[in-house]
């Protein structure tokens, strides 16, 4: 591909603002939606007190507020606002904080709304739990499980790949967090990618962020710096087409990729530094009928991990697999019996309260 940019550059045009703030508060300053109502105290789903399920109301009955927690470091930025380590003062206990602006259009706002229920509701082990939100000051605050070896995108920027046996063992993580959103939630995720897919020392991997940072990020401000998440979108998205769960199942073809041959599977070079602009993913995802011209060491990884039947990077969505279906695949049952510790792996890397943002 010729005429690569570098990351930073590339920019996407994104709709204008719609809805102003105001539109969705009461008067008290409280944010409606349907029915869940949130505020600096924290957030209530009305449903609930009209005497919902004890499972679901679980998470909500953690009591604490915004200024019962001390900042100790921020250990991320996305494009919706940074994400920092916090300690709860009487506790003791860690979280992951994310603040997010909130002067946002219509069907944002509904993302957000949808987010919150699926957190606060969440009775998977792979969907990174949402304890408490806040609404105050124009800004929401998600207290997140703290995830204490950060994202995949930080397992690759240290162990360059990851071995397959160990790759299998996060796939079949993702993969059930994945049937959990479709089957039980009935939500495409929408932004799986690295970054998103989280770790814990115990050898844990979790999905968190519905999209929703990508998706403030192109109706604030940032207009004109946005860095898309496009990267990892399927064909029938990218090219602006009706889509569903199999777009999902492309994007964590592609970060299974990434994670085998330690680079994004787009990418000519080795060199990290240049990524293909929009336009070029756009042609190479779409109008080419394969993936690119890769080297031999690729192939490779890819005929080993994707035997016949191509696990999942297909670009017509029909030829993909479900999530449900894609657990008992070949790559994944492989490994099922062999006792693989993904902790042994993960622990032993750098916390991300070590790393430089
Ligand atoms: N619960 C968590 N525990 C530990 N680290 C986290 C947690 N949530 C997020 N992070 C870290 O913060 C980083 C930024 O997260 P955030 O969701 O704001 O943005 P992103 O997914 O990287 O990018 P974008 O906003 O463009 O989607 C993540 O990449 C991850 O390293």
């Amino acid at each position: 591909m010729k005429g690569m940019k570098p990351l930073k550059q590339l920019k996407l045009a994104v709709p204008a603002q719609e809805a102003p703030i105001t539109s969705f508060l009461t008067a008290s300053g409280t944010f409606h939606d349907g029915d869940l109502l949130l505020n600096s105290k924290g957030l209530r789903l009305k449903s609930e007190e009209k005497g919902s399920s004890p499972s679901e109301a679980k998470e909500i009955d953690l009591q604490f507020s915004l200024e019962d927690l001390e900042t100790i470091k921020v250990i991320g930025k996305g494009s919706g606002g940074v994400v920092q380590l916090v300690r709860h003062k009487w506790v003791g206990r860690l979280f992951a904080l994310k603040v997010i602006q909130m002067n946002i259009q219509e069907d944002i706002r509904k993302q957000i709304v949808q987010e919150l229920k699926i957190n606060q509701a969440s009775q998977c082990p792979h969907i990174v739990i949402c304890y408490h939100s806040f609404y105050h000051n124009g800004a929401i605050s998600l207290v997140f499980e703290y995830m204490d070896r950060g994202s995949l995108a930080d397992v690759i920027r240290q162990l360059k790949t990851i071995l397959e046996p160990y790759l299998a063992v996060v796939c079949k993580q993702v993969l059930q967090g994945l049937v959990y959103l479709h089957n039980e939630r009935h939500v495409i995720h929408r932004d799986i990618k690295p970054s998103n897919l989280l770790v814990n020392q115990k050898g844990q991997v979790k999905i968190t962020d519905f999209g929703v940072s990508a998706m403030l990020a192109t109706s604030m401000g940032q207009r004109d710096t946005f860095v898309g998440t496009y990267n990892y979108m399927a064909p029938e998205r990218i090219s602006g087409g009706a889509y569903d769960y199999k777009s999902d199942i492309w994007s964590l073809g592609l970060v299974i990729l990434e994670c085998a041959i330690g680079r994004f599977p787009y990418l000519q070079s080795e060199d990290h530094q240049v990524w293909p602009s929009f336009y070029e993913l756009l042609e190479a995802i779409v109008a080419k009928p394969r993936l690119l011209h890769h080297p031999i060491s690729f192939r490779r990884s890819f005929a080993r991990l994707f035997p016949p039947g191509k696990l999942n990077i297909q670009k017509d969505p029909k030829d993909r697999s479900s999530a449900l279906d894609l657990l008992s695949h070949p790559f994944i049952k492989k490994f099922e019996d062999k006792d693989i510790d993904l902790a042994i792996l993960i622990g032993g890397l750098e916390p991300p309260i070590n790393f430089t943002r």
